[in-house]
């Protein structure tokens, strides 16, 4: 695979704190790369010091192994969202493209079409203070991606959005990791991240915890668990083999078991005693969004962490 981002050992301070350490990941062509941790962990500013908003006072950030990074290739969709208000939705498309060097021939095409895919056909003339939050949302995603970006950077992509935005939005960001694009995704919408994303990168207090594709941290990380409804005694749960620890909620008959690393599932199934009141059993994997609670809260359902090698 080809690196199109690569961010090596990169340090941060503010002041005497160093928000950013050692944080090294790159994004690679076609691929949906998510940035995550939990508020204050370091992900806009390490966004900040790709995008050249900021510059890290450790390490290099590269692009195609270039430390110059071409802003015309870079599309970015920040986490503060404005446009100039006072403006068409199709003059303010232009001006962005034109900060681009894009053609503006074909610049006015794509912003039509995409118009016309967002529900925004004919809003060209509107201005921008006309626009529901949601509708300013997606003229500043087509900003992002209209002069047809190598990387796009997407901060909170699906905040405020409607179920409807946010299909259109997911499937039009696919389709361009699929054409190509290589794509940082910064969301807190942890289904969405796990629905979408190739690879993620997690990081806490400045630091990584977790770096590597979906299918490892899920197979490394998302230990199994057992949702079972039907009244059952709590010690007696516990006392089962492989259980790690177990969740029952008040007023509810289910019991969530959470499952050491090594369970083997069929054996594990097979093994549970007759008295086990059973009205419904799932079994999976803690989700992605368990993973990020264990890592913030340091509530360990997560056995293990470290470096995927990925
Ligand atoms: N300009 C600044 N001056 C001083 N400290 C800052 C500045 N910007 C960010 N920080 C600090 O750096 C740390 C990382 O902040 P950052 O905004 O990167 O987090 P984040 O992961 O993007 O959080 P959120 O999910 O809340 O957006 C925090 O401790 C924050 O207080």
């Amino acid at each position: 695979m080809e690196a199109m981002l690569s961010v090596n050992n990169v340090g941060k301070f503010f002041k005497d704190k160093k928000v950013l350490d050692q944080i090294s990941f790159e994004v690679q062509k076609g691929e949906i790369m998510a940035i995550l941790g939990p508020n204050g962990a370091g992900k806009s500013t390490t966004i900040r010091n790709i995008m050249g908003i900021m510059y890290p006072d450790e390490g290099t950030v590269s692009f195609h192994n270039r430390k110059e990074i071409p802003r015309n290739k870079i599309g970015y969709l920040p986490e503060e969202r404005g446009l100039y208000k006072n403006v068409k939705v199709m003059d303010i498309l232009l001006y962005l493209a034109d900060l681009k060097d894009y053609p503006l021939k074909k610049a006015r095409e794509r912003a039509l079409e995409y118009l016309k895919k967002f529900d925004l056909e004919g809003k060209e003339n509107v201005s921008v203070e006309e626009l529901s939050k949601g509708m300013g949302q997606k003229v500043q995603f087509i900003a992002s991606v209209l002069h047809e970006p190598e990387l796009l950077i997407l901060d909170e992509p699906f905040s405020g959005l409607d179920p409807v935005s946010q299909e259109l939005f997911k499937e039009e960001i696919r389709k361009l990791a699929k054409q190509g694009t290589a794509i940082l995704l910064s969301s807190h919408q942890m289904n969405l991240v796990e629905e979408m994303a190739d690879r993620l990168f997690m990081i806490h207090k400045g630091q990584k915890v977790i770096y590597g594709t979906m299918d490892e941290v899920k197979t490394q990380y998302a230990n199994f668990k057992c949702t079972i409804r039907g009244v059952n005694d709590l010690a007696m749960l516990q006392q089962l083999p492989d259980v790690h620890r177990v969740e029952q909620n008040e007023g509810t008959s289910t019991s969530v078991l959470y499952l050491t690393k090594e369970v083997q599932p069929a054996q594990w199934l097979k093994s549970l005693p007759d008295e086990i009141n059973i009205q419904e059993l799932v079994f999976d994997r803690i989700t992605l969004h368990e993973i990020f609670i264990d890592i913030a809260t340091g509530k360990n359902l997560v056995v293990e962490a470290g470096d995927l090698d990925a």
